[in-house]
């Protein structure tokens, strides 16, 4: 890192079951930086978790404290920086996402589904995730690959060779 540095490393962005939390903190290891997640950052301010939040306040509210969020992580932040799967939504945030190293993690609805099935609940999946995660990424795909640098396929990837192949996409060095 060089002091003239003036935002993150590296941005993640993706839908939900990409990668981007358990790769973002593979990636701040290997570059010896920091890690930090919009998500965590919102749970810590809020004082709750992101699917009370979507209860008690709403999908709105949410993204409005989503975008306050990225906005301050990516004016402090200089390490490797994880986003929620739908802070794009926002004109706002892409527009400041222009300015920075952003990665989109791509997975097909098979590898998705798989992965946010062996984890904690998601909101926006409830229902019927496969069918969910299929619309959601239809309406955000070219969101996604508007405000992406790089396009990285994680398919069948281990998180490891995500991460290998994000530095190779972004001519990242290994300290
Ligand atoms: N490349 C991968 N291969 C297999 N499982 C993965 C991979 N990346 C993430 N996972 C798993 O999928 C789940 C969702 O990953 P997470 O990093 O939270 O995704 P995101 O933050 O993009 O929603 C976690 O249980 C995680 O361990
Ligand atoms: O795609 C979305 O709209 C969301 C994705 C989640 O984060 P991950 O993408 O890290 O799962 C979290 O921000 C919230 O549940 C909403
Ligand atoms: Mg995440």
């Amino acid at each position: 890192m060089t002091d003239t540095q003036t935002g993150p490393l590296v941005v993640l962005v993706g839908p939900p079951g990409a990668g981007k939390s358990t790769v973002g903190r593979l990636l701040a290891e290997r570059l010896d930086c920091g890690y930090r997640d919009t998500d965590a950052d919102i749970v810590a301010g809020q004082g709750k978790e992101i699917a009370d939040i979507f209860v008690d306040d709403g999908e709105e509210r949410f993204r409005e404290i989503e975008a306050e969020a990225v906005r301050t992580a990516l004016a402090e932040h200089r390490g490797v920086l994880a986003l929620g799967g739908g802070s794009v939504l926002r004109e706002g945030t892409r527009a400041l996402l222009a300015e920075h190293p952003v990665v989109f993690l791509e997975v097909g609805l098979h590898d998705a589904v798989h992965r946010v099935g062996l984890d904690a609940p998601r909101p926006l999946l409830l229902g019927n995730p496969r069918q969910r995660w299929r619309e959601l990424m239809e309406a955000r795909r070219p969101l996604y690959t508007q405000v992406a640098r790089v396009v990285v396929d994680t398919d069948g990837l281990s998180p490891d060779q995500v991460a290998d192949a994000v530095l190779a996409a972004l001519e990242l060095e290994k300290r």
